[in-house]
């Protein structure tokens, strides 16, 4: 274990504010939980990896600003707030006066006063104003209308419009209320689709509020960014110009992040002036088992969520009140269920002191859940990322992470959740049997010291274009002068293939919709394409759920194990032409992943770099995929049995980042000098190192190159949510030791959405990191040939077959070194013309 402490440097990166005020508090009792969680855990076993101490900071506050209305103060001050903090100010102020806000702070910073106050002001001053608040969950939404209604200010008339508003009240909503609690889904579909509706809304509106606007990424986020440029043209057809304020968590480049979500300019308030107690951080890396092995006979480690059962009990006993934060809903009951049974064996009266909370529970019993917790009658809660967004939760003595959540902003935001002013906390972070989180483990710089990732999103996807131009249009006809916020080019590109096919019509004064139907109801923004396939019980016939018909043959395939708010069903039928899935309840004790063929064709070139014999490329490319099987797989990791499916092939046109190899190279790769990246090659490397500090390469002879890419393309798929806010299930790959398109030896990694969500594009502009961490985790990992920490995959349609992890190692030693060589010396090509690589 290597300790180092960060006090009163400033680098931590939460918020990127600097820590000018660091209080000097012990870390003390975070320790001595520490301490208590790896207490009998012999020295060689030692899972702890790193452990930072975290400074705190002490609080700076203002005097409310003069603009503020006395009774809204007053109202805040009896809501618990006496002073607001500097931040709030800055936020609040801007957005009175007009300007567009992003308020990108830390976990509980208070954001929600920096929309609270210009919004109920206005309202309270102007009886006609109107404001709009949106959240990316019907939760989240009905916590903040309950804090607004909570202050109980005359004449605000706040109201929720969403999927639960019942038919009768809607009325009401659309003629009476004047702050608005909805969601993206709801606004879509509901509100801008009937507008004339809500003309009086229109009319007034003064503020929009984007709240938790970092969840929008990816195609969803595409989506949500025209859906707010729609929303901008209803309000300015009535004659209105509100102003955004958008709240986030930390992220970098919240201004230009508002201005892509938006469409417009942005101030940005980052600077978090809300006072927060030091926090100690321990990575931690579950031993591997002796007794199990995994896929091809791989080494298993204890399972993150068994792992954070086990500390989640440590700290209950300690009476530290914890929250263990576990990726799926399945995963925090279990988790639950652990701590409680070894809480059982210690003390019988604690067992209860432990509950799960998710998404999937009534309101009522999620708020009875954070009241126990917040009054002590609870103090261990296994909880999904329910419990990362809005929800006033916070104070605690401790945050258990299993599993990376995916972005270092919601790891901030998760392990926000633990620590007050003056009181130290503790976080521990788990990493699961996955090459990201084996990285991060043994990379502490790159989950402690890095600034926290943009969000991305790619407004001009001609996917989500197109849908959202025929909405627009549907709802006011589009004028040439407005294009230029829809893309420009892109849109106009877009509306003429929707002229062609008859969707739109152009006239002299702009483009029209041609139906009656409204479109929107046929456009699913949380980027699904197209009919959603139901998931039905058969002996009831009550609809379970929906999936993406994307996905439908990898998540609802038959024999597929299906969760559904917490109970376990198993797939009998996947009827593909009907979009129905059939499935009975059965909790059997394995879960299922499925097993797919890939193929890939590269259908035009954007960007091109030649690196001396390694070429880097960025495109459109056409993915076919079939899934053939599936694997039975214990919690453990242990595998069961592969059992063979018969289901159609799939296309998937999108954006795929890629390099290719050629032959001179991979020949003349005999000897490889380990000295150029100043990276010892560690157990996977291989290989035998000669006096002069030259390892002579494993060899990639014709008969290993395939496990060497394929084993390359893996881990990179692992490691690119490092630098593209995706996870890992966003994207996919190929690798091919001849493919027919390039001609050479090639390894791709694309977007798993149609017409790409941006996160090939990123791993080509940081490709250099990208596979330099990709070549570290696979370094740093200790098994001898490959397992789920490094280069085996929970989704390769080859059951990781063949993979060679030294080979790996090898052929990024290849692309990096010619990478820096040629690049260093300024031979990277680079070609941004548009080339057609196949018909
Ligand atoms: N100036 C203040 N002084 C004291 N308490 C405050 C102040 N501002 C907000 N709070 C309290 O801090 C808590 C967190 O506030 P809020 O939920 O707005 O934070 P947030 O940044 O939106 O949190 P999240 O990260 O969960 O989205 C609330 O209980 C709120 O009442």
């Amino acid at each position: 274990m290597w300790h180092r402490s960060l006090s009163g440097v400033g680098r931590h990166s939460e918020g990127c504010a600097i820590l000018e005020q660091m209080n000097e508090a012990s870390t003390t009792r975070a320790r001595r939980l520490l301490a208590r969680a790896t207490a009998g855990i012999p020295e060689r076993r030692d899972p702890v990896t790193h452990v930072a101490d975290l400074p705190g900071r002490d609080a700076e506050v203002t005097e409310w600003p003069s603009w503020s209305p006395a009774e809204v103060v007053t109202a805040l001050r009896s809501g618990g707030v006496d002073r607001p903090w500097t931040h709030q100010t800055t936020g609040a102020t801007a957005a009175w006066e007009g300007s567009d806000v992003i308020v990108a702070t830390g976990t509980a910073s208070g954001k929600s006063l920096v929309y609270q106050l210009p919004v109920l002001s206005t309202l309270v001053t102007d009886s006609s104003a109107t404001a709009l608040y949106l959240a990316p969950t019907k939760a989240l939404g009905a916590d903040q209308l309950g804090a607004v209604t909570d202050l109980d200010l005359d004449g605000v008339r706040a109201a929720s419009y969403d999927g639960d508003t019942p038919r009768e009240e809607r009325d009401w909503v659309r003629k009476h209320a004047r702050w608005v609690f909805s969601n993206p889904d709801m606004l879509h579909r509901g509100i801008l689709s009937g507008h004339a509706r809500w003309a009086a809304f229109f009319r007034n509106l003064r503020y929009v509020v984007v709240d938790e606007c970092h969840s929008y990424r990816g195609v969803f986020g595409s989506h949500v960014a025209l859906l707010l440029r729609r929303l901008q043209r209803v309000a300015r057809h009535y004659g209105a110009a509100p102003v955004f304020v958008l709240a986030s968590a930390t992220t970098a480049e919240p201004a230009e992040f508002a201005a892509r979500l938006t469409g417009r300019p942005a101030t940005a308030v980052t600077d978090d002036t809300s006072p927060r107690g030091p926090r100690t951080v321990a990575l931690w890396e579950p031993p591997l088992l002796d007794e199990l092995t995994g896929e091809n006979g791989a080494p298993v480690r204890r399972s993150a969520g068994a792992e954070a059962a086990r500390i989640l009990a440590e700290l209950v006993i300690e009476g530290a009140r914890t929250l263990a934060f576990v990726r799926s809903r399945h995963g925090a009951e279990l988790t639950s269920l652990g701590a409680k049974r070894i809480l059982a064996e210690v003390d019988p009266a604690l067992e209860e002191t432990v509950a799960a909370y998710r998404a999937g529970y009534l309101p009522e019993e999620r708020r009875r859940l954070e009241a126990d917790l917040m009054a002590r009658r609870l103090l261990g809660v296994a909880t999904t990322n329910a419990l990362e967004l809005g929800v006033d939760i916070s104070g605690l003595d401790a945050a258990v992470l299993a599993g990376y959540p995916g972005t270092l902003a919601s790891f901030w935001q998760q392990s926000g959740r633990a620590g007050r002013a003056g009181d130290d906390a503790l976080v521990v972070f788990v990493a699961r049997d996955d090459p990201l989180d084996t990285y991060l483990v043994h990379h502490p710089e790159a989950l402690l010291d890095r600034p926290v990732e943009t969000t991305v999103l790619d407004p001009v996807n001609p996917y989500v274009l197109a849908p959202q131009l025929a909405c627009a249009a549907a709802e006011v006809p589009l004028k040439a002068g407005e294009l230029d916020a829809f893309g420009g080019d892109e849109a106009r590109a877009v509306l003429e293939s929707l002229v062609a096919d008859g969707v739109l019509r152009r006239r002299p004064s702009g483009w029209y919709w041609t139906s009656r139907d409204r479109p929107q109801f046929d456009v699913d923004i949380r980027g699904s394409g197209g009919e959603q396939v139901a998931v039905v019980e058969a002996e009831t016939s009550r609809l379970l759920g929906t999936v993406d018909p994307s996905s439908a043959c990898t998540t609802v395939h038959p024999g597929a194990v299906y969760l559904h708010q917490g109970s376990s069903y198993v797939v009998d039928e996947l009827d593909l032409q009907t979009g129905l899935a059939l499935v009975h309840a059965e909790d059997p004790e394995w879960n299922t992943s499925p097993r797919e063929v890939i193929d890939i064709e590269v259908l035009a070139t954007h960007q091109k770099q030649h690196f001396g014999g390694v070429t880097v490329c960025l495109g459109d490319v056409a993915v076919t995929s079939r899934v053939v099987g599936y694997l039975r797989r214990l919690p453990s990791g242990e595998v069961l049995d592969q059992v063979a499916l018969d289901l159609p092939e799939e296309e998937l046109r999108t954006r795929a980042v890629w390099y290719t190899i050629n032959d001179e190279l991979l020949q003349s790769a005999a000897c490889v000098d380990t000295e150029a990246d100043g990276a010892g090659a560690g157990a996977g490397a291989g290989g035998v190192e000669d006096a002069a500090g030259r390892r002579e390469a494993p060899g990639l002879g014709s008969a290993r190159l395939p496990g060497a890419l394929h084993a390359a393309e893996h881990a990179a798929i692992g490691l690119l949510p490092l630098f593209a806010t995706c996870d890992r299930w966003d994207i996919g790959g190929v690798s091919t030791a001849l493919h027919a398109d390039t001609g050479e030896a090639t390894v791709f990694v694309h977007d798993g959405h149609p017409g790409g969500a941006g996160f090939a594009d990123r791993g080509f502009a940081a490709l250099v990191p990208w596979l330099a961490a990709t070549r570290e985790a696979i370094v740093s990992c200790e098994c001898p040939a490959g397992c789920p920490s490094c280069v085996q995959s929970p989704k390769c349609g080859n059951g990781n077959e063949p993979l060679d992890k030294a080979g790996a190692v090898t052929v990024l030693d290849i692309v990096l070194g010619a990478m820096r060589r040629d690049g260093a010396h300024g031979h990277g090509v680079v070609q941004a013309a548009d080339e057609a690589t196949a018909g």
